[in-house]
């Protein structure tokens, strides 16, 4: 099962998960200037850091806003990092945060397990219920595709939905239920699901009581850097079990911005990967 080979690079490589948000702005001049097409110049940037990073991290997290928002040249380079990930056995994360009727959440499915942009493990809101989500089971069960359903997110607004009292209950508690009873039927040889959580890296409380209520399952977990999440938090979340990937996007993929723009950048994302995967593992001991 797809889970289990991620939980493998894990446990050999570490838990960092690679976000390649990538814009134009964070391309150093020397390929932004040249005489190459948008796309090019994206997947050149992507190659690099994935070449520098693909033996210290887990898996790769493509936000495909960052993509869209470069138009059709955005969307070719997309899907050229998904095949050049594929092609070295890596493991790709499209957060796409899909939600919709069966019928067109079977089109997304369709569009994001097979053909342009196939990828291992997509994300989705499960905010309109379950028969949004069965599409995409097929392939959990059939193509070894894996699923991260939003629980509760990284940002400040998540409390507004999220945290709302349901029989007594926060609803991102309600949510992670029903995670866990749809990823029973999915479970591989490391004991984990191939369809897990979004637990954002920022919230301490919600992290510690998470854990506790959701021992088993795999998380997903953005917030680490840029948006202030801390490895001594997170490690509450990962647990002795290190169950989860922790992904870092601006933090990784400029960190050469301000240091050496030249055919070297990607060495200061591989540096950037190794400390954080110190500093994570370092409170898991
Ligand atoms: O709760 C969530 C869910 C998804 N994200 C996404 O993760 C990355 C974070 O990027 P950073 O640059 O490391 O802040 C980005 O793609 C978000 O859309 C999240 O942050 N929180």
């Amino acid at each position: 099962m797809i889970i289990d080979r991620l939980y493998e690079n894990v446990i050999k490589k570490g838990p960092v998960c690679v976000g390649l948000d990538t814009r134009l702005e964070y391309i150093p001049e020397y390929i932004l200037n040249s005489t190459k097409s948008i796309e090019d110049k994206i997947f050149e940037f992507n190659k690099s850091i994935i070449d520098a990073t693909i033996d210290v991290c887990s898996c790769y997290k493509l936000q495909i806003a960052c993509y869209e928002a470069l138009g059709i040249q955005g969307l070719l380079a997309y899907s050229k990092t998904l095949k050049y990930i594929k092609s070295l056995k890596g493991i790709s994360i499209a957060d796409v945060k899909r939600s919709d009727i069966s019928s067109s959440a079977k089109m997304y499915a369709k569009a994001h397990f097979e053909g342009d942009f196939e990828s291992d493990f997509i994300t989705l809101n499960p905010y309109m219920g379950q028969d949004s989500i069965t599409p995409y089971l097929e392939y959990v069960k059939n193509k070894n595709k894996g699923i991260f359903v939003l629980m509760k997110t990284s940002n400040e607004g998540s409390k507004d939905f999220q945290e709302l009292k349901v029989d007594d209950e926060k609803l991102y508690v309600k949510v992670g239920e029903k995670i866990t009873s749809w990823s029973s039927e999915y479970i591989g040889e490391s004991g984990f699901s191939s369809i897990g959580a979004v637990v954002g890296g920022t919230h301490f409380d919600e992290m510690i009581n998470i854990k506790n209520r959701f021992d088993n399952m795999f998380f997903l977990i953005p917030g680490y850097g840029a948006q202030g999440g801390s490895a001594k938090d997170i490690s509450n979340l990962l647990g002795k079990n290190i169950s989860g990937v922790v992904n870092s996007s601006r933090g990784i993929i400029t960190a050469h911005k301000g240091k050496e723009e030249g055919v070297n950048f990607s060495e200061f994302s591989r540096k950037e990967v190794i400390n954080m995967r110190g500093d994570i593992l370092k409170w898991l001991k």
